[in-house]
């Protein structure tokens, strides 16, 4: 951890390094004041470059070291703001060469240069936000000097990124290569040695401001509220920016520090980050995974994947294909229909249009050439080139055994053959193939191109080679995959179900449908579970229930209307479907939608009505129900379940199951994932109120608590980066 200094000419350059990323920490960013001090007494040297080894300029601060935040971070934003106001004062010019990333603290040193080159892949952000904190080392005070009010709004508030090309654009940067970037900015050094340095120092710059500035700020703070429910660290960087309009560079400076002790100083705002931050880590925690057979992400080798086979252009198979070819692996996709193969190929060659829109005003100057190219066909017989198949039919077991006893007897022996299934039995699927080792579960989320996570779920057989291919892939692909255990809905689906059993018996209890959304989101969940439900269809979960005898023509004669096998059964789903409405594909469902697919919930009376009069019905007396209340209620099943899924091996950690939530089912970031959010809560709270809720509701077993959660209280609630030892998988390094 230091940085060096070389000389070329006149020229001396600074190499920070902290590998792998070139975080700042407190002996970094010494190191870095050190050399800095020492090259501007050197006469010789007439320039300043500074860079970061390895072809990374700086992640900005070292995230590890903020485990118990609080005035240590605070603190290290101050040092650091010495170094850029030091950098920013200095007579000679420094330039900062940027190559691979300068985020967080990264970027706001490079803020206090003179000058900024950048490699043209290069990553710039101001992303503390994301962490829960905000940026305190003089960035929200030189970033709206450099770019202006608006844009530096945007990235500082939402903790954006760009890429180099759009940077120069913005102003952020004043040269990009496509070279060796410390060679350009050497060159550049060079020319502007001499040059008088006023105007390049942004503690001097004028704000330029629009008139309407109040507005822009109270619209932008509705505006963070709604995208980030209720996360404060976003309030408080429109109020860093407002600072630094109205105030001049030196108290804007002292007013960041202010509003940035705030958030230590703050329980929830402290708790937030946490939450943000170990979100951070178990992200990359879930890519070492384990199985609890032993295998793990060290025991294997990944293949590379050049060309990829996709079954089926449902809207699924449409946005697999859409995902394989951006990250330009070569596809072939397969339909059986030719006019389903029609509608699929210009449905993916929509996608990939406004894809390419989007990439070029990201300033990736990607044209559609640049994706992988993308066969459409009706045979079958073309999966013999494919490296990896992902069968993307709609759940039914008996088609997807037919299509992979076909596959096994079409592909390479060698061939890797998926299923994107959101819970049928993978080990089922595998058997038909002479390979089973080579077959395994890959849950797409929808729209697949977009949604991050990919529940990738071991068979019995699946080898550690197939397991870590898949994970491999995940990552080309850009998202997060996650290895998860072969259970019916495996692990995201599974807590879902008795969160959403949960939500409807509290309509049968005197709730409305929008009273429990309101509070879910509240809470910070991007939608409540009967908005949820009326996005994906009330229909996909009718026909699953009719499938297995628990409603429609199955149903055995003489069942009760409100129970299943002893267990309490809310048939209200079911009349909604029986009656047409499915949610916002039928423009009614928990809610009524002004049109046929509209997104507008407005809370419907007829569904107030209907409820009303089903009480009477089964003379059900209405009990009233606090916020609080509600969110236990639905949230603690949720949370139940999950310890479940571990104890049963199912996941191997809890972070694995919180990455699920949060790039799946939009948990805030900011609670960090039901796992983590219990674990802040006290587990002792969880198990004594799932406890009390069993007790009054022995008719509904997803509310008995988990043998792991009692054991865990049992042991005097250890940290949940402990948890994992429990289980008998490796510890957690979090
Ligand atoms: C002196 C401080 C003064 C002011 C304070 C300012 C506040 C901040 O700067 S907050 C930090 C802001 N920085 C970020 O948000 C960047 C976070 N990192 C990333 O986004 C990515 O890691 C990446 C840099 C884009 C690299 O991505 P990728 O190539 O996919 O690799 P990863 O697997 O994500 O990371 C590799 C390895 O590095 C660890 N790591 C990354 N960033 C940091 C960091 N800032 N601090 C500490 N460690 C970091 C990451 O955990 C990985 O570690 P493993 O052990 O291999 O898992």
């Amino acid at each position: 951890m230091s940085a060096s200094k070389e000389t070329e000419g006149a020229v001396a350059v600074i190499t920070i390094r902290n590998p792998p990323v070139n975080a700042l920490s407190q002996q970094a960013v010494e190191s870095i004041l050190k050399v800095l001090k020492e090259v501007q007494f050197d006469p010789a040297v007439k320039a300043i470059v500074i860079c970061g080894e390895n072809g990374k300029f700086s992640a900005g601060a070292d995230i590890r070291t903020f485990e118990n935040i609080g005035q240590k971070s605070d603190s290290l934003s101050h040092f650091l703001e010495d170094v850029n106001s030091m950098a920013e004062k200095s007579e000679k010019p420094v330039i900062a060469a940027i190559e691979g990333v300068a985020l967080g603290g990264g970027l706001e040193l490079a803020l206090g240069c003179h000058y900024r080159v950048a490699h043209v892949k290069a990553r710039l952000g101001l992303t503390e936000v994301l962490l829960g904190i905000f940026p305190g080392a003089g960035g929200t005070q030189r970033l709206p000097r450099l770019i202006g009010l608006l844009p530096a709004l945007e990235m500082i508030t939402t903790g954006k990124i760009v890429f180099a090309p759009v940077a120069l654009k913005l102003g952020l940067i004043d040269s990009v290569t496509e070279d060796n970037t410390i060679k350009a900015a050497i060159h550049f050094a060079q020319n502007v040695i001499g040059k008088p340095l006023e105007s390049r120092r942004l503690c001097t710059k004028p704000i330029q401001c629009p008139p309407n500035m109040e507005t822009i700020f109270n619209d932008s703070k509705i505006k963070l509220k709604k995208l980030f429910h209720g996360a404060i660290s976003h309030q408080l960087c429109v109020e860093a920016i407002r600072a630094a309009v109205q105030l001049p560079f030196a108290e804007g400076i002292l007013k960041e520090r202010e509003l940035l002790f705030s958030i230590f100083n703050s329980e929830q705002a402290r708790d937030q980050a946490k939450a943000r931050q170990y979100a951070f880590f178990a992200e990359r925690r879930v890519t070492k995974w384990t199985t609890p057979s032993g295998a793990n992400w060290k025991s294997a080798s990944p293949h590379p994947i050049g060309v990829a086979a996709v079954i089926g252009l449902g809207t699924m198979g449409r946005g697999i294909v859409v995902c394989l070819a951006k990250a330009q692996i070569q596809v072939i996709a397969v339909e059986q229909d030719g006019k389903q193969l029609e509608m699929g190929r210009k449905a993916v060659t929509k996608i990939l249009e406004r894809e390419t829109l989007t990439m070029q005003q990201r300033g990736l100057a990607l044209m559609s050439d640049s994706f992988g190219s993308i066969t459409f066909t009706l045979d079958f017989n073309s999966l013999k080139n494919a490296d990896l198949v992902i069968e993307a039919v709609y759940e039914n077991m008996a088609l997807k055994k037919e299509i992979f006893k076909q596959l096994s007897s079409i592909c390479m022996p060698e061939a890797f053959l998926c299923t994107n299934t959101s819970g049928l039995n993978i080990d089922e699927i595998a058997s038909v193939t002479g390979r089973p080792h080579l077959v395994i579960g890959t849950h797409f989320f929808s729209p697949a191109h977009i949604m991050k996570l990919l529940e990738v779920v071991r068979g019995y057989h699946s080898s550690p080679t197939t397991i870590s291919t898949v994970i491999n892939l995940s990552k080309v692909l850009g998202k997060i995959g996650v290895v998860v255990g072969n259970c019916p809905s495996f692990v995201g689906n599974r807590m879902m179900g008795p969160y959403l059993h949960q939500a409807i018996f509290l309509l049968e209890d005197g709730c409305y449908p929008e009273e429990v959304d309101k509070v879910l989101e509240e809470f910070g969940l991007a939608m409540g579970p009967f908005r949820m439900s009326d996005l994906v269809g009330l229909d996909v979960g009718w026909r699953s229930r009719m499938e297995s005898g628990l409603t429609g023509p199955k149903l055995l004669p003489g069942a009760l209307v409100r129970q299943r096998e002893g267990k309490r059964y809310s048939p209200l789903p079911d009349i909604l479907c029986e009656k047409g409405r499915f949610g916002q594909k039928t423009g009614r469902g928990w809610y009524q939608y002004e049109t046929v697919g509209g997104r507008n919930a407005v809370p419907d009376p007829w569904v107030q009505n209907f409820l009303h009069d089903y009480r009477k019905a089964h003379t059900i007396k209405q009990k009233p129900t606090s916020q609080n209340e509600i969110l236990e209620w639905c949230l603690y099943p949720l949370i139940n379940e999950g310890f479940n899924v571990l104890e049963e091996e199912i996941a191997s950690g809890p972070e694995d199951i919180d990455v699920i939530y949060n790039n799946g089912y939009g948990w805030p970031r900011h609670m960090g994932g039901p796992m983590f959010y219990a674990s802040m809560v006290g587990l002792p709270k969880v198990l004594t109120k799932l406890e009390v809720f069993y007790e009054n509701n022995p008719d509904i077993p997803s509310l008995k608590p988990s043998g792991l959660l009692k054991k865990l209280v049992k042991q005097g609630s250890p940290p949940l980066k402990e948890w994992r030892s429990q289980l008998g998988y490796q510890n957690s390094k979090l």
